[in-house]
């Protein structure tokens, strides 16, 4: 499916929908734990594949209205009946191989071709250390993957600068192994923030973890434990929102369900804000309220909140100046090269675009863009990216593959129609 998006002016309210990493972070929890209830869970592709895993290592999830009753598999996974697919789902396939090296037996997972050219490498050498067998079909570390467990715990080494989800995934299993893990660093630690939110949510499972001098902690021999976790609203999505009010604000646009939590994503706000938008957080009645300006250029430092450089990119886009968006590696290994993928289309667009291995510097102005067709390159981060452009864009844009939203934001175009955009889907 394509979406089409035609210069015009937003205004109203706009729920932001449920965070995508804390619902993985709690269903898998319920899963380990003998039961919890996940209220609020973001129902998307993503997660359903982490619940698909839970149901495969012997759990059960049932929805009834907005909460997921899960029965757990009490720390111990059963070998799933089936070749586990992670579909396009990294936090899934990184957080449940290392809930494979707890069983007593061989899982296989695999993903979409996405999934499968991203690195797993790190996670399998340090489950290997751990005492499993965890390999790459093709030895190139990349998935479909091969783990047979159980591990029993230890200490591992591993380099911190590729994925985050490497830790999150090692801190949730150690924590039912007999000796618990102790995780050393060997680089700069990337996307920090997402292992707070895994911190967050181990706590309120009633698992004690934490950071060390080098690198993190969890002792073995823990039971999850908690009867009801409430998912807040996620701040990567609610930054397409935010940045559709500071890009084509007639009046403002207010986004809802946006209440303080770990989620290092919430810079977008200060981020629209040192842009020149008008930005209100009202952090007690979780709303945002974002007025339009005109924007310009900033430099931002993605080190920490990698899903957000396609929203900063667009924004630059048409944004008055320069736009630099530096430590931006990391965001390399996504769903798909997301540095590359939107210095080729904001180009395409009209912007004037440089692009290093570790910086993208977009020189905006939206008097430059100008709509065509655009790539969406098969992921949702991009294609809801592009679509912040298509508003400012003279004429129509068209992005490729808008269904990729499924991801992450089920009813994107369904709200960005109702307040006010031009969209049409075919
Ligand atoms: O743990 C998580 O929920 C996530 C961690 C980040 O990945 P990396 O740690 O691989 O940067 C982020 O990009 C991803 O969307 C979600
Ligand atoms: C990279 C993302 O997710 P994942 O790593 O889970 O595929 C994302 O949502 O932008």
């Amino acid at each position: 499916m394509d979406v089409t998006v035609t210069s015009s002016r937003v205004h109203g309210d706009a729920d932001a929908p449920p965070s995508k990493s804390y619902t993985h972070r709690a269903i898998l929890a319920a899963g380990y734990s003998d039961g919890a209830r996940v209220r609020n869970p973001l129902d998307s592709a993503d997660t359903k594949a982490t619940m698909g895993a839970v149901d495969a290592f012997g759990g059960s999830l049932v929805e009834v209205a907005d909460t997921l009753e899960v029965a757990g598999f009490d720390g111990r996974p059963d070998v799933p009946p089936d070749v586990l697919d992670c579909a396009n789902s990294g936090t899934t396939m990184r957080l449940v191989t290392a809930a494979a090296a707890l069983a007593d037996g061989i899982t296989v997972l695999t993903g979409d071709a996405s999934l499968r050219s991203r690195p797993q490498g790190p996670l399998l050498d340090a489950l290997d250390a751990l005492g499993a067998r965890a390999e790459s079909t093709r030895g190139n570390g990349q998935a479909p993957l091969v783990v047979e467990g159980p591990i029993e715990g230890g200490r591992v080494e591993i380099p911190g600068d590729v994925s985050s989800q490497f830790i999150t995934a090692l801190l949730m299993a150690g924590a039912v192994t007999d000796e618990g893990v102790e995780i050393d660093l060997t680089t700069e630690l990337k996307s920090e923030p997402y292992v707070d939110l895994t911190l967050d949510v181990l706590d309120d499972f009633d698992i004690d973890a934490e950071r060390t001098a080098d690198g993190y902690r969890v002792p073995g021999g823990q039971t999850y434990r908690a009867d009801e976790y409430q998912v807040p609203g996620d701040f990567s999505s609610a930054s397409y929102l935010v940045g559709a009010g500071a890009l084509a604000g007639d009046d403002s646009v207010t986004v809802h369900n946006v209440y303080p939590s770990e989620q290092g994503d919430s810079a977008i706000l200060d981020i629209v804000e040192r842009m020149g938008a008008r930005v209100d957080w009202n952090r007690d009645e979780g709303t945002v309220e974002v007025e339009h300006a005109s924007l310009s250029g900033v430099e931002v430092d993605v080190g920490d909140t990698p899903d957000l450089l396609p929203t900063i990119a667009a924004l630059g886009a048409a944004a008055d100046g320069t736009t630099r968006i530096t430590n931006c590696e990391h965001v390399r290994f996504k769903e798909t090269d997301r540095v590359d993928a939107m210095a080729t289309e904001l180009a395409a667009l009209g912007a004037s675009v440089e692009e290093e291995r570790d910086t993208l510097t977009v020189h905006g102005g939206r008097s430059d863009l100008t709509g065509t067709t655009l790539s969406g390159h098969g992921d949702h981060r991009i294609v809801m990216a592009l679509s912040l452009a298509g508003l400012v864009a003279d004429g129509d844009t068209t992005i490729t593959g808008a269904h990729h939203v499924d991801v992450s934001f089920p009813g994107f175009f369904d709200t960005l129609y109702d307040l006010g955009a031009s969209v049409t889907l075919d």
